[in-house]
């Protein structure tokens, strides 16, 4: 059995928990580079949590600046089993007010230029993302929002886009004809490398705008993103401390297995991997490297 930790990393608007417990903000340093800020370890209830804000406190970091890697290796090094990221979204569709929290499970990465893997020459591994998000923790989040009287739904897919600049017209028409809910900077390569380093993740989107589709509305701005984020910080906030309160003290298998990604995902042949790579993956690959 394996102690469940819950990480969970704040996004825009989101730079620090504060109904964490006992809360104290430590450097976790990781041969991947430098994540984006101290983590803050603490608990809620009975359930240890470790935060991270993804762009630093004071927002430092553009999301084409964030070193996905260090800030995944850094969470799973602190003992993360399940991982929930909190994000700022625009809404693609009609339906989905700013306001609203959609639990997404598919993701189209459109980003360009960002590390997306911790694997390589010298140690090759091919995980599936198919089903990129881990259905227990949906559902666990689905739970605490119902519980908290939270307007929320439960699926979608988010384009992952590079920034800083939001979205030409032509591209929000284009990512709605593609049937895609959400839009955002940040998940991706976030949920890749949360694959790899096999925790279990999920995402609370958290619509603050139409981005610049829909007649009736202006194009986004940071200012507008800022605002819906002010006025639905509380209710992030209650939807991260229920969850935290009602998760189980031991992390529970995930169904579709992105606790257990790397069983099947290793194709260099042990003679051939790279010593020093596999060094860096100590904490992301451990459990199936020490075979
Ligand atoms: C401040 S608007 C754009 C910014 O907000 C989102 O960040 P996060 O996912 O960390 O909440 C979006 O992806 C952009 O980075
Ligand atoms: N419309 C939008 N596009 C990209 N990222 C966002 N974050 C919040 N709103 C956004």
């Amino acid at each position: 059995m394996t102690k469940a930790v819950l990480g969970i990393i704040g996004g825009s608007g989101l730079y620090d928990l504060p109904g964490l417990e006992d809360a104290e903000w430590r450097t976790v340093e990781s041969p991947w580079g430098t994540p984006s800020d101290q983590l803050s370890f603490g608990r809620i209830g009975a359930t240890p949590i470790v935060f991270l804000p993804r762009h630093g406190r004071g927002h430092r970091l553009a999301p084409s600046g964030i070193d996905y890697r260090a800030n995944i290796d850094a969470l799973k090094r602190a003992g993360v089993t399940d991982l929930v990221s909190v994000s700022a979204v625009g809404s693609l569709k009609q339906e989905l007010f700013p306001g609203d929290f959609v639990i997404v499970d598919q993701f189209i990465d459109r980003t360009v230029g960002r590390v997306s893997t911790f694997f390589g020459n010298g140690c090759v591994a091919h995980v599936s993302m198919a089903h990129p998000v881990a259905p227990r923790l949906v559902e666990r989040i689905r739970l605490a929002a119902a519980a908290e009287d939270i307007p929320h739904h439960i699926g979608g897919t988010y384009v992952a886009m590079e920034g800083p600049q939001f979205s030409s017209v032509a591209e929000s028409h284009l990512y709605r004809s593609w049937n895609a809910d959400v839009i955002g900077m940040t998940n991706m390569p976030e949920a890749k490398l949360a694959r790899e380093a096999e925790l279990s993740y999920a995402t609370i989107a958290m619509v603050t705008d139409y981005d610049c589709w829909h007649p009736n509305h202006a194009a986004v701005t940071v200012d507008e993103v800022i605002r819906v984020l002010g006025e639905n910080r509380d209710k992030a906030q209650r939807l991260v401390a229920r969850l935290a309160r009602d998760f189980p003290a031991e992390h529970e298998p995930c169904p579709i297995g992105s606790d257990r990604a790397l069983d099947h995902a290793l194709i260099t042949a042990p003679d051939a991997r790279d010593p020093a790579l596999l060094a860096r993956l100590d904490a992301v690959a451990g459990r199936v490297l020490a075979r």
